[in-house]
């Protein structure tokens, strides 16, 4: 889990006093204490499923000792006393954020405070990269990067860009002589956008992207992204917004807010060959996302990805996916409870070179269950190199040869191609 936060780490002030709340919140906060406390103060909701019913709440941090009150306006009653929450770190607040509470996904909608609004806007800052087409071989690489700048990918999809889409998103280089070549190049496979998130993330990920040119970028900046992963001038491996504006008007491109605005279609190809994986939320928490896609890649490189999105599972929805699993594996109740814990990464996979025998292939190199026996059969599979236990196995994937396709579609439905 990541760190905490404290108030001196903020450089700021050593009280937050409450102040007044954006529309739609409510004053107040029953149960909270005076107005010299250290606290982060958000509007949140949670669908609470069994009573169909999207409740709002005022969500209070407390940093001095990490601890987490949820108030209920409508009811003016504590819904949730001030309470250590394991699952949810200061790192973890930002608006939009979703939150692991003893089991409910609580949502973060807006700041319920200025002062809470004027110490996250900047270090919570949001921008959008693309992984371009010449880069998504080395996705896995690209992603532990941004991980080990400290950057937190928030939101992730594999699509497959129009011309049409490529041509609005780059109208800016409309009249230059490279444009075609431009938009030809973003068209020739599957890109994948992000939202990264994070401290003067728009500035951060260009410098982590280095020049433009990639040949000038292994000339100057070496260790910069384009000089790994890039070839020249327009294959440079990598996007990024050029400022502020620009990424709030390119992350709704990829990642609108209303679910069924236009967006551009992912990029899953399904066929005999095609197994499905989940990266498993403990994997995402723990950073090491890129790593395991790295070492996926890694593997054999006639796999390949065709369709990637970040998802959080509700409890209902993790259960209905592992349902063939309900009353065969032991661990079933505990499995649907960590794939509904928090975002998780869901992979459509095509091994052409190993035809119907794709599922199969890919289990091996995902390894057996348990990585305690991994570790002993397979020490090179992913679950012995990532696995923790029977549970936090690193990732699900395919099990019999037929499901591969119908797995593919539960998370990707009706995307393919
Ligand atoms: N002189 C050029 N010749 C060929 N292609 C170019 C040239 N300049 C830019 N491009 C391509 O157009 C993209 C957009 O150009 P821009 O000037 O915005 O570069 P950038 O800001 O470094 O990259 P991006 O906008 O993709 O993050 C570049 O990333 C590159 O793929």
């Amino acid at each position: 889990m990541t760190s905490y936060i404290t108030v001196s780490q903020f450089g700021l002030i050593d009280s937050i006093a409450p102040c007044s709340r954006s529309a739609g919140a409510s004053s107040g906060g029953g149960g909270m204490s005076g107005p010299a406390d250290d606290r982060l103060v958000f509007n949140a909701t949670w669908h609470d499923e069994r009573a169909a019913l999207l409740r709002h709440f005022v969500l209070s941090y407390y940093v001095d000792d990490g601890t987490l009150e949820l108030f209920e306006p409508k009811l003016r009653r504590v819904f949730l006393r001030r309470s250590a929450v394991d699952t949810v770190a200061a790192d973890d607040l930002w608006v939009g954020a979703r939150l692991n509470v003893f089991g409910r996904q609580v949502e973060l909608t807006d700041y319920g405070t200025e002062v809470t609004r004027r110490l996250l806007s900047q270090r919570t800052q949001r921008t959008l990269a693309i992984v371009k087409p010449d880069g998504v071989a080395n996705l896995g690489h690209i992603l532990n990067a941004i991980t080990l700048h400290g950057l937190k990918v928030t939101q992730a999809r594999m699509v497959r860009l129009t011309r049409a889409e490529a041509e609005t998103f780059y109208a800016e280089h409309a009249a230059r002589t490279f444009f075609p070549k431009l938009v030809e190049y973003m068209t020739s496979g599957p890109v994948v956008a992000l939202e990264l998130l994070g401290r003067d993330a728009v500035a951060r990920w260009r410098q982590m992207m280095g020049p433009t040119d990639s040949e000038a970028a292994r000339r100057d900046v070496p260790d910069s992204i384009r000089a790994q992963y890039g070839t020249d001038k327009t294959l440079n491996a990598v996007h990024g917004s050029d400022g502020a504006e620009a990424a709030a008007r390119e992350i709704p491109f990829f990642f609108p807010a209303e679910r069924d605005a236009p967006r551009p279609r992912g990029s899953v190809e399904l066929c005999g060959s095609s197994t499905c994986a989940v990266v498993r939320p403990h994997i995402v928490r723990d950073g090491l996302l890129g790593q395991l896609l790295a070492a996926l890649q890694a593997a054999d490189s006639d796999l390949q990805i065709t369709g990637l999105e970040l998802q959080w599972l509700t409890e209902a929805r993790a259960r209905e996916f592992l349902e063939p699993y309900r009353g065969a594996v032991a661990e079933f109740p505990a499995l649907a409870a960590e794939l509904a814990s928090g975002p998780a990464v869901a992979l459509a996979l095509r091994w052409p070179c190993q035809g119907a025998d794709a599922v199969e292939a890919f289990r091996r190199v995902v390894g057996p269950r348990d990585p305690a026996i991994a570790a002993l059969l397979r020490p090179q599979s992913l679950r012995a190199k990532f696995g923790r236990d029977r549970v936090r196995n690193a990732l699900h994937c395919t099990d019999l040869a037929d499901d591969g396709p119908l797995e593919c579609r539960f998370f990707f439905g009706g995307e393919e191609s």
